[in-house]
């Protein structure tokens, strides 16, 4: 993106608008900030980015380089960023985790506890958020309802200094990147909510941020639309010079839209790296669950991994010493009487412990011998007679097994 240049600091949280004061549901600029005290201090190790081994920095004058610590009574977030400008950093992880804290912290909306931030350089810490050169663009918009598409896309070139004509000029160009040229006088409750979507993001990228912050951007969005207004996210997000961090819930638009996911849960970071990794190697349950992986943790001797507790798997991986192994649950064969001659040296008594409709398959989930997930057809499912409480026995190949170094 050409005019997505570095700028002196830019205004991009909107300030109140008229008559915000008066309408309880009047779209606002990012939230007050909370009132947490105090910020200072510094540390933290450096995170890895795409393509770069753990534990380098991107250069320390350009990008950002975070160490977030925000304590609350019951809860304490500490978490290391670093992005290099054109990374696009997903935050994924479970309800509660503190992807939402995070993002408040790096845009100044909740004060830092102990940490550092620095943007290209620049310390952030103590800068008010209006005056960080960060673009915000939640999940329900907020786009001022007064205000034509137009007028809400010139709010961030005026908030810089531009005149009035120069800013409607330059929220024209955005507008029309985004294919929205048509709408450009229409009225926020005129828009489809992925319109108004798009709306947002030109408002905060017309801003030129060196920082782009995305709350779940399309957590709000029907089936359809999710899916347009990704493609098109993810091509502006691949023409953004500046670092993106993007918080979801959704491991898709993770993997479509970040170029490296940082997995946070309980206010820390459990695992970072390019989404192919994580999918390949998930390291917590909550991770092996939301890429659809059976994931068990144990000792490897050989071929042979002791899961503690539980029995063993035979993997095709030689390893020794303590190892994941995952498997999809698409690996599992389910049998009602024990398999007679079976090569399959996996091979565990189980239980159905429950049943749900998975897209166009039915998953399993079983206990006994081994806890795990199964998919199997429909048509297979009703053949086996599967209820919850049936017994079954399950198998899995080695070579359909993936082990490797915990
Ligand atoms: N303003 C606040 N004051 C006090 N505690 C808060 C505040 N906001 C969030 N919390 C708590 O901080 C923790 C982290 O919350 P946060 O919203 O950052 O998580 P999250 O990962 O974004 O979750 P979700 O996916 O549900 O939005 C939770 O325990 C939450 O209850």
């Amino acid at each position: 993106m050409t005019d997505s240049r570095p700028t002196g600091p830019d205004t991009t949280t909107p300030p109140e608008p008229p008559g915000a004061r008066d309408g309880a549901q009047l779209p606002q600029g990012p939230p007050a900030p909370d009132h947490e005290t105090g910020t200072g201090g510094a540390g933290g190790k450096p995170a890895s980015g795409a393509g770069r081994p753990p534990g380098t920095h991107p250069h320390p004058h350009t990008g950002l380089h975070a160490h977030l610590v925000v304590d609350r009574p019951a809860f304490r977030l500490d978490v290391t960023l670093t992005a290099a400008p054109g990374d696009v950093v997903a935050l994924l992880g479970p309800n509660g985790a503190g992807k939402t804290t995070a993002l408040r912290a790096l845009a100044g909306l909740t004060p830092l506890t102990e940490g550092h931030l620095r943007l290209d350089g620049t310390p952030l810490e103590h800068t008010p958020p209006e005056s960080r050169p960060v673009g915000v663009v939640f999940q329900d918009y907020l786009l001022f309802p007064h205000l034509s598409a137009l007028d809400n896309v010139a709010f961030g070139p005026r908030c810089r200094g531009a005149g009035k004509a120069g800013a409607r000029a330059e929220a024209a160009a955005w507008l029309d990147r985004m294919g929205l040229a048509g709408h450009a006088t229409a009225r926020p409750r005129h828009l489809s909510g992925g319109q108004a979507q798009r709306v947002a993001l030109a408002r905060a990228l017309a801003t030129r941020p060196r920082l782009l912050l995305l709350d779940e951007p399309l957590a709000a969005l029907d089936a359809r639309t999710r899916l347009e207004v990704r493609a098109q996210l993810r091509r502006h997000l691949a023409e953004f010079e500046a670092v993106a961090v993007l918080v979801t819930h959704d491991p898709l638009d993770a993997m479509v839209l970040a170029d490296r996911l940082v997995v946070v849960e309980h206010g820390r970071i459990v695992q970072e790296g390019a989404p192919s990794d994580i999918a390949r190697r998930p390291r917590t349950d909550y991770i092996a669950r939301l890429v659809g992986l059976n994931l068990y943790r144990g000792r490897a001797e050989r071929h042979t991994v002791r899961l503690d507790p539980g029995p063993s798997i035979t993997t095709t991986e030689e390893l020794s010493g303590p190892v994941f192994v995952a498997f999809p649950p698409s690996a599992v064969t389910l049998f009602r009487d024990r398999p007679t001659g079976a090569s399959a040296r996996n091979l565990w008594r189980c239980e159905v412990a429950g049943l749900e409709t998975h897209g166009d398959r039915i998953r399993a989930a079983l206990t006994g011998e081994l806890a795990l997930a199964a998919d199997l057809t429909t048509v297979a499912a009703a053949e086996l007679g599967l209820h919850p409480g049936a017994p079954v026995w399950a198998t899995v190949k080695a070579t359909q097994t993936h082990a490797y170094p915990a």
